[in-house]
């Protein structure tokens, strides 16, 4: 049994493989490992953007008697996608994964957006080629960072999608951070197609918050397995 491990800045996302099917699935908080115990496994790949959460998970593991995590990282160029850093280890490697769980999916341009603590979306030419990408403070963040400097800021919202005016401090808070997903989202898109103006951009949407954005923006496709996907491709290809 092969166990599959996405430790992101929010939260730990994992599933349990064998012979190419998930048996088991789950999502943690930071620190807590509980879950290991009693597992059967042979393997434990990781892709982790928290260093010391790293850590802790490969202690854990050790205290259940198993085997040591083997973690992945961005690569220059892997599985028919190249890096398009200047730095190419320096790309968070759950966009890494996420692009080649993209290239996995679908051969022509796509737009990946993953949209976790923060919001990323990255760019992939039909050619392969990772035209870079974008970072920007997830929902949550961006709901955040409101509520730290105003307290008449610190208000829920519903989370609906809409981008009309507001007509209360939650309804117009929620339709500018909508706003704004959207217009980076849909400036990610433009800048790709001027690499392929004839082609279609397949946007792809994964991360906490990727429901959300596939149905703000009404096409494409949502797929939360897309990071697993590419960790599966990262360390069976032998580049591992
Ligand atoms: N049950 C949940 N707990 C925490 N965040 C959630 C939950 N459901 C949706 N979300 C959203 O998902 C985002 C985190 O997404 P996730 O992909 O888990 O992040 P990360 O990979 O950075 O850990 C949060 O910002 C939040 O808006
Ligand atoms: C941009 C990120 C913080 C996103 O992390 P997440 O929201 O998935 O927790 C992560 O991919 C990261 O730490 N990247 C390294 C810097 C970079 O990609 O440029
Ligand atoms: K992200």
């Amino acid at each position: 049994m092969i166990l599959q491990v996405d430790i992101g800045n929010s939260r730990i996302k994992w599933r349990l493989r064998r012979q190419g099917r998930t048996l088991e699935s789950g999502v943690g908080n930071h620190g807590d490992y509980q879950w290991l115990q009693g597992l059967a496994l042979q393997q434990v790949w990781v892709s982790s953007v928290v260093a010391l959460e790293s850590e802790s998970l490969q202690a854990a593991l050790a205290a259940y008697g198993l085997p040591r995590a083997r973690f992945a990282s961005a690569q220059a160029s892997a599985g028919g996608v190249v890096n398009g850093y200047q730095v190419p280890a320096t790309l968070g490697v759950d966009r890494w994964l996420a692009l080649l769980g993209a290239r996995q999916l679908s051969v022509g341009p796509a737009v990946v957006v993953d949209a976790g603590t923060a919001l990323t979306v990255d760019l992939l030419g039909a050619d392969g080629r990772h035209r870079g990408g974008y970072i920007a403070p997830g929902l949550t963040l961006m709901q955040q960072s409101l509520a730290l400097k105003s307290q008449a800021l610190a208000v829920n919202f519903e989370r609906r999608g809409r981008v009309a005016p507001g007509d209360s401090s939650a309804t117009a808070i929620e339709a500018a951070l909508v706003a704004m997903g959207r217009g980076l989202i849909e400036t990610g898109r433009l800048s790709l197609s001027e690499y392929c103006p004839a082609d279609p951009v397949l946007l792809l949407f994964t991360g906490g918050d990727g429901d959300f954005w596939q149905r703000v923006l009404a096409e494409g496709s949502s797929e939360p397995e897309l990071l697993f996907i590419g960790l599966e491709r990262y360390f069976t290809q032998g580049q591992g």
